[in-house]
């Protein structure tokens, strides 16, 4: 097993020191030691134990950990941090006999476990025993994020893409340390979430999908599932409903949503732009606040998306009235909005707190500097560099090109804090990978368009902009190629990468 180093890591911790010469071997009896009396701390250490028992095939018993020096083994601790590390950050110390996380947070120690994984041997990811020897280099890693908010986006309406497979990639998006998963629930080819107070959302809106196909959705149960799952990887959910537009499976369900009444078919194409709910209608707002408030109930996570874009069907008056009726119907529920940039437009007032998400081409938007101006963060996914279901190139079998090919190199060589001209960083709140699912059926389209983009996002997301190098990163995501590998992730093997 080739022995990982402390300058593999993806994304780049904020300091690694390495202890030459120093190496700490997992010996089969080793235990996992947590916090004492932090049951979140203990759900960690269950969780490392997991992936460590498959792979070592040792019993490796979770317990409380011992007072005074660390017991031999893994120890994840929330006492002792360097204070620098802050909520999401850790302090990882590997000495020949011990290896030691340390947080303030479990979340924190979550992202130190990240970071062990990837200082043991690829091997380590196996689902079935390896012999190791399972060595982990010794040093000093101190880190934390540069941003808060680091996202992926599945879109599972225009395919609907089943609970085992948006938990699938809750586990590969934990690997690099992502935090939030923002799940595209509604557009005009499927509804995608049971509302009981709208049933033929799901059981009508739900019956289809682009290219016809038998559609789904979550049950509240299903759903509710996914958002504990992802919360045991410290992965927080946020819902989509995507309105005014984007809304033809809403208004094929119900005819009243409808400013003539009548509903329209069910759709099964990939156009945009053509469907709006009926904004001066009452019923309007009562569906929308009933959508909501059952959608709020079930998410514990702070954002309600209220999606917002090509309203090309809403007269810029309509959009600015529909939002700024809406935008409290979400802070009523005691989520905050957030909304792609359009919801900056300046006739539509703000809300505290609201995020708009940059989905733009350019590295200027008036509707953005608006949106900041009145209080708003900006989470950055710019659609030519972070749009994740973008070709590779000219070959790539899946995917959309409207925003021109996405190669890795494009996908990691922008800088989120700067890239808007009027939107200081301290005004983006982090970044997105959004992945839309026109041509995205499976788990490996999924897994072929995620890697290696996803992991260039995500280090843009959590390191410092010092540590910022294209021939260091390829070098690094090289290394990484084995462990995908492993866990049975069929990566798309960019030219531009060293693959090892
Ligand atoms: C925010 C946004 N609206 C559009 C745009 O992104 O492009 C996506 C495809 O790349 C498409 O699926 C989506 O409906």
């Amino acid at each position: 097993a080739a022995a990982a180093s402390l300058s593999d890591l993806v994304p780049a911790p904020v300091s690694a020191q390495p202890a030459a010469g120093t190496t700490y071997t997992l010996p089969s009896g080793a235990g996992v030691f947590t916090e004492p009396g932090s049951a979140p701390a203990a759900g960690v250490g269950a969780y490392l134990a997991g992936i460590l028992r498959r792979s070592t095939g040792y019993a490796l018993p979770v317990s409380a950990a011992p007072a005074g020096t660390p017991a031999s083994g893994i120890s994840l601790l929330l006492t002792g941090a360097d204070p620098t590390v802050g909520a999401q950050g850790y302090q990882l110390d590997v000495t020949a006999g011990a290896v030691v996380i340390r947080a303030q947070t479990p979340g924190g120690l979550f992202n130190g476990v990240q970071t062990l994984r990837q200082l043991l041997p690829a091997e380590i990811e196996s689902a079935t025993v390896r012999p190791g020897p399972w060595t982990v280099p010794g040093g000093r890693v101190v880190d934390y994020p540069r941003f808060a908010y680091r996202g992926a986006m599945l879109d599972v309406a225009r395919h609907f893409h089943p609970p085992a497979t948006v938990k699938q990639y809750i586990d590969r998006i934990a690997l690099y340390k992502v935090n939030y998963l923002h799940l595209h629930l509604s557009d005009d080819q499927g509804w995608r979430i049971v509302v009981d107070a709208y049933p033929r959302l799901a059981t009508y809106g739900g019956s289809t999908q682009v290219g016809g196909g038998a559609g789904g959705y979550y049950t509240k149960a299903q759903y509710q599932d996914i958002v504990a799952y992802a919360a045991q990887r410290y992965v927080t959910i946020v819902p989509e409903i995507d309105m005014p537009g984007h809304t033809n499976a809403a208004l094929a369900s119900y005819a009243d949503l409808n400013c003539d009444g009548v509903a329209p078919s069910l759709y099964t194409g990939t156009a945009v732009g053509f469907s709006s709910l009926c904004t001066s209608k009452e019923a309007t707002y009562t569906f929308v606040a009933g959508v909501l408030s059952e959608l709020a109930a079930m998410t514990p996570g702070p954002y309600l998306h209220v999606g917002g874009d090509e309203a090309s069907a809403t007269s810029a008056s309509q959009y600015a009235t529909f939002m700024n009726r809406v935008q409290p119907l979400v802070t009523a529920t005691g989520k905050s909005v957030m909304g792609w940039h359009q919801i900056g437009a300046s006739a539509v007032q703000h809300s505290a707190g609201r995020v708009v998400q940059y989905w733009g081409l350019t590295t200027s938007d008036s509707l953005v500097t608006s949106a900041v101006s009145r209080g708003a963060k900006v989470v950055m996914s710019p659609a030519n560099k972070a749009y994740i279901d973008m070709k590779y190139n000219a070959q790539t079998p899946i995917g959309l090109s409207w925003a021109g090919y996405i190669e890795v190199q494009t996908a990691y060589e922008w800088n989120p804090g700067t890239y808007l001209s009027g939107v200081p960083a301290s005004a983006v709140l982090g970044v997105e990978a959004p992945m839309w699912t026109e041509t995205i059926v499976t788990e490996d389209d999924i897994e072929y368009m995620a890697f290696p983009r996803l992991p260039a996002i995500a280090e843009l997301g959590w390191s410092p902009w010092t540590t910022h190098s294209w021939d260091a990163f390829r070098a690094r995501l090289g290394a990484q190629g084995p462990r995908w590998t492993i866990m049975g992730i069929g990566f798309y093997r960019s030219p531009q990468v060293p693959w090892s």
